[in-house]
C-alpha cells in the first residue's frame, strides 16, 4: 500500500560493532582525528563504579565544589557543641578526612591518577567509552556541556548517563550473529576503554554525519538541529570536501564496508576532522533521515562521487524534534516517533524486541 512503511532489518555483525569502537580505529586515523587519550581495558572495579546506583564522588569533589561554595557561610554545619568559629581551612581538612574513609576511587586508584594527570597536562577533556559520549548527562555539570576540568566531572558525567550504561550493557544487542541466549556472555567478554578527547570549541553548524553503504557515501545529514542559511549556499562545496575526505582517508581502509562517520569542518579551513565512527544500525541516530529512507535511497541518478545531503530548512520541524538534550526530558526516540511515522514503527518494534529479550532473559534466569 502506498505510504505504508515496513520495518526492515539492518543486519549488523559483532565485528562491525567492534570496528566502530574508538580504541579500534583511533590509532589508524590519529592524524585526522582531534587529539584523544585512551585508557585501555578498564578494570571491573571501574565499570562497577560507573554502573552502581547513585553517584559516589571522590574526596576532592567535596573540597573543590561543595566546600568552595559553602565557605562563604562561616557558620555552616556548626553543631550545638561547636561554639567556636571554624575556619574554612579547618573545615575542609575535617571534611576531607571524613570523606576519605569512603573514597570510591580506591579500587581504581591508578586510573584515577591517570585521568587527573591527563587533564592537568592537556587541559579540559570530553570523556566517552567505546561508542558513546554521555551527551544526555551534560545538564549535571555547571557549564551544561561535556567539558571536564577534573576527574570528578568525568565521573559525574559517566555516572549520570544512560548512553554510557548502554555501552556497558547493551552494545551488542543489535548483532544479528549473536544468539539472544548468548548476549550476556558475549557482553562479559568485551573490553572497555575510557576515551578522553582534548576539548576544543566546536561550531555545531559544521558537524555532519555521513552514511556509508558498501564503501560508498549514500547520504549526509547536518548534525545540529538548527537552521543555518549559509550552509545551503555552500552545500556543493561541502559535499566535495566530504567526498574527498572519505575517498582519501576512509573508503579503502576502514575495516567495515558499511558504517557511519561524523566529521567536523572548521570554518574557513580546508581541514576535515574525523569525530567519530558509528555502526550502520538503528542504534545510530539517522538525524534528518529515517532509516527507511537511507535504506531505500535511489542513487541511480547520482554520479559515483555524489550522494544525497540534507540540511535543516528554515521551516523544518527537525529542530523541534531533536531539541538539544531533549533526551533529558523525554526519551529521544519518543520525540522522533512523535514527528515521524516510520520512527514510531521503529520504536514499537524496538519495544517489542526488548520485551521479547526481557522475557527470554527471565526464562533463562529461572
Ligand atoms: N574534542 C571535542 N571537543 C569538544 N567537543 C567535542 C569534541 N568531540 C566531540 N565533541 C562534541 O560532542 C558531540 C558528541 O561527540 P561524539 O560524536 O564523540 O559522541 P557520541 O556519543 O558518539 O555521539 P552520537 O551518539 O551522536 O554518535 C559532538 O557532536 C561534538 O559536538
Amino acid at each position: 500500500m502506498e505510504g505504508t512503511h515496513y520495518f526492515e532489518d539492518i543486519p549488523i555483525t559483532k565485528q562491525q560493532v567492534l570496528n566502530c569502537a574508538y580504541g579500534s580505529w583511533y590509532p589508524r586515523y590519529k592524524k585526522i582525528t582531534p587529539k584523544s587519550h585512551i585508557i585501555s581495558s578498564l578494570p571491573q572495579s571501574f565499570i562497577e563504579y560507573i554502573l552502581q546506583d547513585g553517584i559516589k564522588m571522590p574526596p576532592e569533589f567535596f573540597v573543590d565544589y561543595i566546600l568552595e561554595d559553602a565557605s562563604e557561610y562561616s557558620d555552616w554545619e556548626q553543631s550545638d557543641d561547636e561554639q567556636s568559629v571554624v575556619t574554612p581551612e579547618a573545615r575542609k581538612h575535617k571534611q576531607q578526612q571524613r570523606r576519605s574513609v569512603e573514597d570510591p576511587t580506591k579500587n581504581f586508584s591508578e586510573i584515577h591518577e591517570q585521568i587527573k594527570s591527563l587533564i592537568q597536562k592537556n587541559g579540559p577533556m570530553l570523556p566517552k567509552l567505546n561508542w558513546s559520549a554521555p551527551k544526555d548527562a551534560a545538564w549535571i555539570l555547571p557549564n551544561h556541556s561535556l567539558k571536564c576540568s577534573s576527574a570528578s566531572e568525568v565521573y559525574l558525567l559517566l555516572n549520570a548517563s544512560s548512553y554510557i550504561v548502554h555501552d556497558l550493557s547493551q552494545s551488542l544487542d543489535e548483532c544479528s550473529d549473536i544468539d539472544v541466549a548468548n548476549l550476556k556472555k558475549e557482553h562479559k567478554g568485551l573490553k572497555f576503554d575510557l576515551i578522553l578527547k582534548e576539548w576544543f570549541d566546536i561550531n555545531p553548524a559544521w558537524e555532519f554525519r555521513c552514511f556509508v553503504r558498501d564503501r560508498r557515501i549514500v547520504a549526509v545529514s547536518q548534525r545540529d538541529p538548527n537552521y543555518y542559511d549559509y550552509l545551503h549556499k555552500m552545500k556543493e562545496s561541502i559535499k566535495d570536501k566530504l567526498f574527498d575526505f572519505f575517498d582519501i582517508h576512509l573508503k579503502r581502509t576502514f575495516q567495515s564496508e558499511t558504517f557511519v562517520f561524523d566529521v567536523y569542518l572548521p570554518d574557513k579551513s580546508e581541514k576535515v576532522w574525523l569525530i567519530d565512527i558509528n555502526p550502520f544500525s538503528r542504534t545510530t541516530d539517522s538525524l534528518l533521515y529515517s532509516w527507511h529512507e537511507i535504506l531505500n535511497l535511489d542513487l541511480s541518478n547520482y554520479d559515483e562521487d555524489d550522494f544525497d545531503m540534507r540540511l535543516v530548512n528554515e521551516f523544518s520541524t527537525a529542530r523541534f524534534a531533536s531539541k538539544e538534550h531533549s533526551e533529558n526530558y523525554v526519551p529521544k526516540d519518543m520525540i522522533d516517533a512523535a514527528m515521524d511515522t516510520e520512527k514510531m514503527i521503529e520504536l514499537m518494534k524496538a519495544y517489542q524486541q526488548q520485551q521479547l529479550s526481557d522475557s527470554s532473559g527471565d526464562e533463562a534466569d529461572e
